[in-house]
């Protein structure tokens, strides 16, 4: 099946010199959600804005389901919906007509059942007749989704979606975000915030410094580096870890009190109870026992901050 997004060998220098991205290859898959990942200046939205046709690329293609975002940008353009990190709307106009006029300017003839039915998903219905400026923060950001998706485009950008929101609203745009998936569209957000990505998407990229280092399905990312640590709380402290445990990956605490046991997620369990009873036969008693797993903020702290 032809990708939602097809990106080949992309690179951005911008006219200050700075190389914002460096040979860029990405495929976004046709109905997945896809979090781009990255720290402050990484490239995500010089990436989307090459996307979405807001800058220029110094090199290499995109194709939006197809059509080369260049040559062919008004086919390329017509199938994507782009959020962006600034909300941008005029203040004075009524819901309504902000979000009917983005359509007017794809060129799509007028279609008031579908923006109804739009409005309604994102719970602005109530609100059509209102002025975006006496909107809450949330509803105004609610507009600008519906102002993206009021050509009814396949490919669906949000840069930074929750940046700034409050944990309940963050929780209301996930549910939106997916059911939007469910009707079919393919979904591409960035963000910074970890917590998003692992709830949120099907595979995940990371993009440092330009350039994209790792791009996994979230699950496989999740079970390849995700790490376990079991901590042993001695009954008597060590003064260093017994001949008898060299084999296992033990840390022992600065005050010997506690044994910390670093595992893959995918070794078996019976490790850990072989673990326990070697400590049994070298009379090292414990009193209590804790596991915690790796999250994938420890997972993305490690790789961007790992020597390039
Ligand atoms: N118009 C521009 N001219 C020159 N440099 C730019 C321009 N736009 C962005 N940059 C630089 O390109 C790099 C990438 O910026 P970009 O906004 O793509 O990163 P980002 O990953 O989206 O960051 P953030 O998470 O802070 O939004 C940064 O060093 C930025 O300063």
């Amino acid at each position: 099946m032809q990708p939602a997004i097809a990106i080949h060998g992309l690179s951005k220098t911008y006219a200050s010199g700075l190389t914002a991205l460096r040979n860029v290859n990405l495929e976004i898959r046709r109905g997945e959600i896809f979090a781009l990942l990255g720290p402050n200046g990484a490239g995500k939205t010089t990436l989307i804005s090459i996307v979405c046709g807001i800058v220029n690329p110094s090199a290499g293609r995109v194709l939006a389901d197809g059509h080369d975002i260049v040559a062919d940008y008004r086919a390329a353009r017509a199938r994507i919906g782009l959020v962006p990190q600034e909300l941008s709307t005029d203040a004075f106009e009524s819901v309504w007509s902000t979000v009917t006029f983005s359509r007017g300017l794809f060129g799509k003839p007028a279609n008031p059942a579908y923006i109804e039915k739009v409005l309604r998903d994102l719970s602005l219905w109530d609100k059509k007749d209102s002025r975006i400026m006496a909107l809450s923060g949330g509803m105004k950001r609610r507009v600008m989704i519906a102002k993206a998706l009021a050509h009814e485009p396949q490919i669906l950008f949000l840069d930074e979606p929750t940046a700034g929101v409050d944990v309940e609203l963050r929780r209301g745009m996930w549910d939106m975000v997916r059911r939007l998936r469910e009707s079919g569209v393919t979904i591409i957000l960035t963000t910074h915030y970890i917590e998003e990505a692992q709830e949120m998407a099907d595979r995940i990229g990371v993009i440092r410094q330009g350039e994209i280092i790792l791009v996994e399905e979230k699950d496989a990312l999740m079970a390849k580096l995700g790490k376990r640590q079991l901590t042993l709380t001695l009954g008597e402290p060590l003064v260093r870890i017994p001949q008898a445990l060299q084999d296992y990956r033990l840390e022992l605490s600065a005050d010997g009190s506690q044994l910390v046991y670093t595992y893959d997620n995918q070794e078996h369990g019976g490790d850990i109870a072989r673990l326990l009873q070697r400590l049994g036969e070298a009379g090292i008693e414990f009193k209590d026992l804790s596991s915690s797993e790796s999250s994938l903020e420890e997972i993305f702290v490690s790789l961007v901050h790992s020597p390039s």
